[in-house]
């Protein structure tokens, strides 16, 4: 068999991994090169070399067999060999916003081999839901690179940063020929920094990927968009006892409240920031709504409301808006209620859900909202999260049930 000229690896075999940017990839002509620390994955990926993406939309269902990938141990010595090897020319990752830092070790380690392999430039590319994710990841493999390393990797790779959207819940393996088949949602969209990308040889042209001047618009608008109004659904709908998100933003007052915080509160800012035309942006928030109201998917609200400190954190998806909102002296009550859901979402299985809950019952509400959201005690920011608050433990279904 002829080896394929053009390699990627991709760290994290998870949902996104094998449901976009693997598929993707190998679209584009790329043999994906899997790292994950999850062996059996690895295993089965080395096995089959090929899984099934079931397209999980309302009207209709179809199949794609994504062939030609393998897959190498994360933590093995096998994969800094990987780097080394001049037919990869891209690394990518879906691997989540905490595990970047222990990735780097590894990344910064390949690029040293590449560099004695003299195998060429190559870009990198982390798909994380945070902005700026691969400038955070290049960050932690400099801790991790000798002087003469740096220098040769600032020649020669490129850190890119992008804003990655498709929704990809974890399969039932009911609906599964193998563990690795994955079910997606149509809609993708990956949008690429294409200032940051480095020539490799020849250049390859990816598809699906759009390449821009302009990120940060890209970033912000599905971050304080999609993830915002996610992170709201997952959170009310968790008060009121909903399982899935599309049962949570099917209920009245959960849909008005994800509107109104999108069109009018941080949505307004964003559009006003970034000239966006308000009539697309008003579409493409019906459309992102409609997306969540996909019941095939069954997307677990305590997925997507997993990692609540991390959601809560400041420039991301709750407040992020709400600061772009103040800003442009723009309302926040509904992002206030989304951002005061967040601090009673009682996750016994999520370790920064046990933390948050720790500090509110030892801290008091005013306090812990004064220091995770930064909003002073007295501002009428930190009142209407606190108000909300109160007003959210009133109607929380499964603590009454308690
Ligand atoms: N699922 C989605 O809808 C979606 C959409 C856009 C972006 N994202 C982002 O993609 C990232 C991954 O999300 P996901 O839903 O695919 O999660 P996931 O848990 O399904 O996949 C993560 C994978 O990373 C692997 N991993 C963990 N530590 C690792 C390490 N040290 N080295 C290599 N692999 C490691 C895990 O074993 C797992 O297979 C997150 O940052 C998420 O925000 C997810
Ligand atoms: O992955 P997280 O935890 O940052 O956010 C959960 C979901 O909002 C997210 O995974 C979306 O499904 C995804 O961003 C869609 O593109």
């Amino acid at each position: 068999m002829s080896q394929p000229e053009r390699k990627a690896i991709h760290f994290g075999a998870g949902n996104i991994g094998r449901g976009f940017i693997g598929p993707l990839l190998v679209d584009s002509g790329y043999h994906v090169v899997f790292a994950d620390v999850n062996k059996d994955i690895i295993q089965k990926l080395n096995e089959q070399n090929s899984y099934e993406v079931l397209i999980l939309d309302e009207e209709s269902e179809q199949r794609a067999s994504v062939s030609d990938v393998s897959g190498v141990v994360s933590t093995s010595d096998d994969i800094v060999q990987v780097f080394a090897d001049p037919a990869v020319d891209l690394v990518t990752t879906a691997v989540g916003p905490q595990i970047l830092e222990k990735i780097a070790v590894t990344i910064a380690q390949g690029l040293h081999a590449r560099r004695e392999a003299d195998a060429g430039p190559l870009n990198i590319i982390a798909c994380e839901n945070m902005i700026n994710q691969t400038t955070t990841l290049r960050n932690h493999v400099y801790e991790h690179l000798a002087d003469d390393d740096k220098e040769w990797v600032e020649e020669n790779i490129g850190f890119a940063n992008c804003s990655v959207d498709r929704i990809v819940p974890p399969f039932d393996p009911k609906d599964s020929a193998t563990p690795l088949d994955v079910g997606v949602e149509g809609f993708y969209e990956w949008v690429v920094d294409e200032k940051a990308l480095r020539r490799t040889r020849p250049d390859v042209k990816l598809k699906g990927v759009k390449l821009t001047t302009s990120l940060d618009a890209y970033i912000e608008r599905k971050l304080f968009t999609l993830n915002c109004g996610h992170a709201i659904t997952a959170y009310l709908g968790f008060l009121k006892g909903y399982n899935t998100i599309d049962e949570a933003i099917r209920d009245e007052d959960i849909r008005e409240t994800v509107r109104k915080a999108l069109l009018n509160e941080g949505g307004a800012a964003l559009w006003k920031k970034h000239n966006f035309d308000e009539d697309e942006y008003r579409q493409y928030v019906e459309k992102t709504m409609e997306r969540f109201a996909n019941p095939r998917l069954k997307d677990e609200i305590v997925r997507v409301g997993r990692q609540p400190l991390r959601k809560l954190a400041k420039g991301d998806r709750l407040l992020g808006p709400a600061y772009m909102a103040r800003e442009y002296s723009l309302p926040i009550d509904n992002l206030a209620k989304g951002i005061a859901a967040a601090f009673l979402y009682e996750m016994p299985d999520d370790k920064q859900s046990v933390e948050l809950q720790k500090k509110v019952e030892k801290d008091g509400i005013e306090h812990a909202v004064a220091e995770i959201t930064g909003f002073d005690k007295g501002s009428k920011e930190h009142r209407k999260v606190v108000d909300a608050y109160h007003a959210l433990s009133k109607i929380d279904v499964r603590r009454s049930q308690c």
